[in-house]
């Protein structure tokens, strides 16, 4: 049986409804040898040409702000707001007439100080004009806005623009397609507008009313013409809106000799914030200690939330003090454009209209050779004159640090710069990044949930849970003695296994004797054991006696080393590493823990 194409028919169907009248007329009016003389039908025309134009001016000049506005508030009043404004398109028209005839009327207050002027007139026209067709374009542009990533806004602001830069430079260039298709909309209505403007404007004639004139003293002959007239000035605008793009800028850019900037070391990094969001609480405090540091935590801790409270873009209380040489400074109340700190949120956030020459020049007062310095340094400099939709994931985020390195930021915040990246790269990011620190003494403090990157890139960590800090410190030390299980699992410590202190305080696995401890028999703990701290040995071979008996039940051969999984009486799994030759699974082992290698703690 052949299959009805549904798509295709309805969209047919539909295309057939609207397209048939236009046709009919063509056919007829082709028929007849033309169209009888209507005069007055060419100032008609221009009468409408030029107060549709001027409308549609002054519904852009005060609509597209509006749609920001309304696209960026949240809360009642904005959602209130948001439906009344499309109020007009659900009046007929000519109860929008009768509306404004009220405000505007000849007896009305403001038509009575204009002196009547604003009714029957070309101004009465485009006031008409105005309140009929402005939704078209608020609505466009309101859900135009609404889909611009809030992160590029963000990331200009830790760029230096305010808010009115942020919103001409960023907002508006993004959003520029849904807002020509509002403006496109809103002309077309204006152009076509009856009913508000026969009860405020009559005269001058515009288009339609002179069309309804015709019809009405001589009937429907005479509407040829103007009808005629009217779809040949809709289908030339629409043409020509299809076709009119503003020319893009094709100039190839030309760098300058680069010119390293010169490395002032990074303050060191002192917060105390916090702040609520949706009814998550933040409240985070940091000491100044290091000039680099690393958040882990996991998922929905409030990680990034601590960025943006560090970078100005969420509005906490308390402080952040930058601690250089000319002593600490107290950057709370500052907005983001004023701090000085560059922001690379989880997404590059890189402008989608601009190539990457403009990209890092973006940042307010970007100094052209600096900028060519950090292209060349991040290997960017022959991709110059590409958007960036023709780069890889990790040219973005090259991209998105040269930018953020261009404007010499004195703290630089990194939210997971490398997530979702392959190997290879990632690991040449993060090394670059490290290479970066240690030449310029930039002070950073990066997030992320990966425990190797945060020693590799960080002097000082914290660890964030719930919202709260759960640990923090000199690196080496956290990673040492992590306060709880949690906290060790945080830091990608294996080997966590839970257990109970037996008679004597002695830490028992099944039958086999751990370690000592000063503990209360019946005291349950969780207890662990670094990997390359375990020595394996098998069954029959030398040094099997002692230690806890297991079964290798997995064996991982890695490039460097060989990661055995061995699982213990209990149903406990231990992993050890070693860079030897590894015994293969089901191979019954024996594993030796030096007792002094064990950190245990007491549940609470
Ligand atoms: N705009 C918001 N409205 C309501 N809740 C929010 C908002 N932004 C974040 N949250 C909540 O705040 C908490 C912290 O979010 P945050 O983005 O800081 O987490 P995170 O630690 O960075 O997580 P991840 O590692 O998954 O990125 C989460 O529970 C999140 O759901």
């Amino acid at each position: 049986m052949n299959r009805i194409p549904v798509l295709p028919v309805l969209a047919g169907l539909l295309l057939a409804y609207l397209l048939v009248p236009i046709v009919a007329f063509a056919v007829r009016l082709a028929g007849s040898g033309g169209a009888a003389a209507a005069p007055g039908v060419g100032a008609a025309l221009v009468t409408s040409l030029v107060t549709a134009t001027i409308a549609t001016v002054v519904i852009g000049v005060l609509g597209v702000p509006l749609g920001y506005l309304l696209a960026r508030r949240r809360g009642r009043v904005a959602a209130a707001l948001g439906v009344l404004v499309q109020l007009p398109l659900a009046l007929p028209p000519l109860i929008s007439g009768v509306l404004l005839v009220y405000l505007v009327g000849p007896y009305a207050p403001l038509g009575a100080l204009t002196g009547g002027r604003l009714t029957d007139t070309r101004i009465g026209i485009v006031l008409a004009q105005v309140f009929v067709a402005a939704p078209f374009l608020v609505v466009a542009a309101r859900s135009a806005f609404a889909a611009v990533d809030p992160a590029l806004t963000d990331v200009a602001a830790t760029l230096g623009h305010g808010r009115l830069s942020r919103f001409v430079r960023v907002a508006l260039p993004v959003a520029g397609g849904g807002i020509r298709a509002g403006l496109l909309l809103a002309w077309l209505r204006a152009f076509g507008e009856f009913g508000a403007t026969v009860i405020l404007a009559y005269h001058p004639y515009t288009l339609p009313v002179f069309t309804y004139v015709q019809f009405g003293s001589t009937g429907l002959p005479a509407t040829v013409l103007p009808v005629a007239v009217a779809l040949l000035a809709a289908l030339t605008v629409l043409v020509a809106a299809d076709h009119l793009r503003l020319p893009r800028r094709r100039r190839q850019a030309v760098l300058p000799a680069p010119v390293r900037p010169n490395g002032r070391p990074g303050p060191l990094i002192g917060f105390d914030l916090t702040a609520t969001v949706g009814g998550f609480g933040l409240a985070v405090a940091h000491p100044p200690g290091a000039r680099t540091l690393a958040i882990l935590g996991p998922s929905g801790a409030g990680k990034s939330m601590t960025l943006r409270a560090l970078a100005g873009l969420l509005p906490a209380a308390g402080r952040v003090t930058l601690t250089g040489d000319g002593g600490p400074e107290r950057l709370a109340g500052l907005d983001p454009e004023h701090r000085e700190i560059g922001y690379l949120p989880q997404d590059p956030a890189l402008l989608p209209q601009l190539t990457v020459w403009r990209q890092v020049l973006f940042g307010v007062g970007a100094d052209p050779a600096v900028a060519a310095y950090w292209l060349d340094r991040l290997g960017l400099a022959d991709l110059a004159d590409r958007r960036p939709d023709q780069l890889s994931g990790g040219q973005r985020r090259r991209v998105a640090l040269a930018r953020a390195l261009t404007r010499r930021p004195r703290l630089l915040l990194l939210d997971e710069p490398f997530a979702g990246l392959d190997t290879p790269v990632r690991d040449e990011l993060r090394h670059e990044l490290r290479a970066l620190q240690r030449d310029t003494g930039m002070a950073t403090v990066l997030v992320t949930h990966d425990p190797d990157e945060a020693a590799l890139l960080a002097d000082e960590v914290l660890l964030l849970s719930a919202g709260t800090v759960r640990q923090q410190g000199r690196q080496e030390e956290v990673y040492a003695h992590p306060c709880d299980p949690r906290a060790a699992r945080l830091l990608g410590i294996r080997n966590l296994t839970a257990g109970t202190v037996g008679p004597g305080g002695v830490l028992r696995c099944g039958a086999a004797a751990v370690c000592d401890t000063d503990l209360p028999a019946g005291t349950d703990v969780t207890w662990c054991v670094r990997p390359d701290q375990i020595t394996l040995s098998t069954m029959d071979g030398a040094g099997a006696a002692g230690g806890l008996a297991g079964r290798v039940v997995d064996v991982v051969r890695l490039a460097a080393f060989t990661e055995t999984v061995i699982e213990l009486p209990t149903g406990d799994r231990l992993t050890a590493t070693r860079t030897g030759p590894a015994p293969e699974p089901a191979t019954p082992v024996r594993l030796a823990i030096p007792p002094d290698a064990v950190t245990l703690w007491p549940s609470r």
